[in-house]
């Protein structure tokens, strides 16, 4: 099959279904996550908390910080580039990284344009609060989505308030006559073609994962009973007291999300969770960039 179509990429991302995306940021901490079998390590400079505390510009992480990630681990490696930088991502890709996560992580490097995902053979991630921006990602070439949550908080609220409105949203367009569709696209600013693929499909067309702020195994099995099709976690791990523990446990909630005994076990012995942040004392909302 062709490289880098738009079937490929989609059902590449499909692969990640049911597991876990740990954000990482040297070789050690990936040879963490792979051995607690994560389907993928993110990488990228600091995990969300540090770089919530360290303000400043958020950038695509070195090259050879990468470099250091891919050699170590045979699971696929994606990294960040920022929301609109189309350089960033030609180097990601040249570098021959497997997904490329247009980031509101990252400092958006342009403050209107989303990158045009269509235009790259590597397979992009973006971010959602909601199933208008999950779609406009979508049409702008985005084979997987993640609701974005409030990366680095430790604070699962907003996740389950971004899986939440998606999943009520595509709820209502599958109650929904066909004659209200072109309306509904415009009232959510999404191309009505998608519109009357997620009420045929009754979800979204790519995969969408749970992000942001999920910070213990039964946070990860919430965002599974929600609805997610798998999580992504990144402070939550590696600002947690053991991290290899932790690791493990995230990836054994994912899959046994749907059985309370086993969860039980599983958060039995995890160590010391980071600590979380109130949504209100927040000075910087990571989830409001992107549009
Ligand atoms: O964009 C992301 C997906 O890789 C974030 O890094 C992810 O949301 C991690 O957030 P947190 O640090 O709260 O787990």
């Amino acid at each position: 099959m062709e490289k880098g179509t738009w079937l490929v990429k989609k059902g590449f991302a499909e692969m990640f279904k049911g597991g876990v995306i740990m954000d990482v940021t040297d070789a050690e901490q990936a040879k963490i996550a792979e051995e607690a079998g994560a389907v993928a390590v993110m990488a990228l400079e600091r995990v969300p908390a540090d770089i919530r505390k360290a303000g400043g510009v958020a950038r695509m992480a070195s090259i050879a910080k990468i470099k250091e990630i891919m050699d170590a681990v045979s699971i696929p490696v994606m990294a960040k580039v920022r929301i609109g930088h189309i350089a960033e991502a030609r180097i990601l890709e040249a570098l021959g990284v497997d997904f490329i996560d247009e980031s509101e992580v990252l400092t958006p490097a342009d403050d209107r344009f989303h990158i045009n995902k269509h235009e790259f053979k590597v397979p992009f991630v973006c971010g959602a609060r909601d199933l208008g921006e999950a779609l406009r990602r979508i049409a702008e070439g985005a084979a997987m989505i993640r609701t974005k949550g409030e990366a680095g908080t430790g604070n699962v609220v907003e996740a389950v308030k971004h899986m939440r409105r998606v999943m009520d949203e595509i709820r209502r367009v599958q109650t929904m006559a066909d004659e209200e569709l072109v309306s509904y696209a415009k009232e959510i600013g999404a191309p009505v073609e998608l519109v009357r693929e997620v009420k045929r499909l009754g979800r979204l067309p790519v995969v969408n994962f749970a992000a942001g702020g999920i910070a213990t195994p039964a946070d990860a099995a919430l965002m599974m009973m929600l609805g997610a099709d798998g999580v992504f976690v990144g402070s939550g791990i590696f600002k947690s007291k053991e991290p290899a523990k932790m690791a493990r446990a995230m990836v054994l909630a994912v899959t046994y999300w749907n059985d309370p005994e086993m969860l039980l076990k599983i958060s039995e012995d995890i160590g010391e969770p980071m600590p979380g942040l109130e949504i209100g004392t927040l000075e910087v909302h990571m989830q409001e960039r992107g549009w």
